[in-house]
């Protein structure tokens, strides 16, 4: 596939920090991945690797076999959005120049659709960047990143400001926008509730590693809630990860992360256990809990 990005083994050091480590995963061509992690897990060292901001300590971060770090052709492939300070030649222009400026390099820059976007967000082409209020400014980056429609299409926490309206705006034109063009976006979050319904991939990084790579539709299957006589509840999950315990009063409840084979489904129905979803902020959550729990 053409724009599959490969990542083999790749850890980064900063001085002696260990950031990441031995992280391998094939990024597959124009699907939405949801990158989730704790603070400093390491989600933005990582996309800046995937951006090329940042080269591997060691490992390979390849497209088509090639390296892609210092590779004019994937460059412009990629696009990295993030809520960073914008420098002062930056902010002096107005706003249409800005996107001018920025777009420049960028072979699928489709002008029209970031005007009908700056719209939507009620920004005017007119105004100067440092007079948009900060939500704006991070509207502002989001048409950036919709409308070069790079295939590599990178957002690191890119609603940062944004109100709820204009979030639920940036959410509906990802995915309106990608059943027209598609492409490749990888979205980096802590709105995982308000966001996990756009995720076909999920990759959830911990202390520089990566501990979960599935998709969407089997963490679905795999965060399950089992409920029923504390007895019953305890002899079924011995063998399983557990997340969570409650206990209320005789019945207890209890969140696994695990397939349940056919058999496994029978006996909680013999048992008469009560089998329920667990929505990803939840398992977020129990699975990156590390020693606190
Ligand atoms: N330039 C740097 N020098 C030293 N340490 C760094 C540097 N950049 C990042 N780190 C460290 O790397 C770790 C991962 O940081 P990173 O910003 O990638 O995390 P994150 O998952 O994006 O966090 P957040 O959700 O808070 O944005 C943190 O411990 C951070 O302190």
């Amino acid at each position: 596939m053409e724009n599959e990005l490969q990542l083999d083994k790749v850890s980064l050091k900063i001085g002696n920090k260990r950031i990441l480590e031995d992280i391998s995963f094939l990024i597959e061509e124009d699907k939405i991945y949801g990158l989730l992690g704790r603070n400093g897990a390491g989600k933005t060292s990582l996309l800046s690797i995937l951006a090329t901001f940042r080269k591997a300590t060691s490992g390979s971060a390849t497209m088509n076999n090639q390296d892609i770090y210092e590779n004019a052709a994937y460059l412009e492939r990629v696009i990295f959005i993030r809520d960073v300070k914008m420098d002062e030649w930056q902010v002096g222009k107005r706003v249409k120049n800005w996107l001018k400026e920025n777009s420049r390099f960028r072979p699928q820059y489709d002008e029209e659709y970031a005007l009908e976007l700056l719209k939507k967000f009620k920004i005017d082409v007119k105004e100067k960047v440092y007079e948009l209020s900060r939500g704006k400014q991070s509207a502002l980056h989001v048409v950036l990143g919709l409308s070069v429609r790079a295939p590599i299409t990178i957002f690191d926490e890119a609603y940062l400001g944004m109100d709820a309206p204009a979030r639920e705006i940036f959410y509906e034109e990802v995915l309106k926008d990608y059943m027209e063009y598609p492409r490749t976006f990888i979205l980096s979050t802590h709105l995982i509730s308000e966001m996990e319904s756009m995720f076909e991939e999920v990759l959830i990084i911990d202390d520089g590693k990566v501990i979960i790579h599935d998709s969407a539709e089997a963490l679905r299957e795999k965060g399950l809630s089992i409920t029923g006589a504390t007895a019953k509840v305890e002899s079924f999950v011995k063998d399983k990860k557990v997340l969570k315990e409650q206990v209320l009063g005789g019945t207890k409840r209890v969140m696994i992360y695990g397939d349940l084979n056919e058999d496994e489904r029978g006996k909680a129905s013999l048992d008469e256990l009560e089998l329920g979803p667990i929505t990803l902020q939840e398992l977020f959550i129990h699975l990156t809990k590390g020693e606190e729990q």
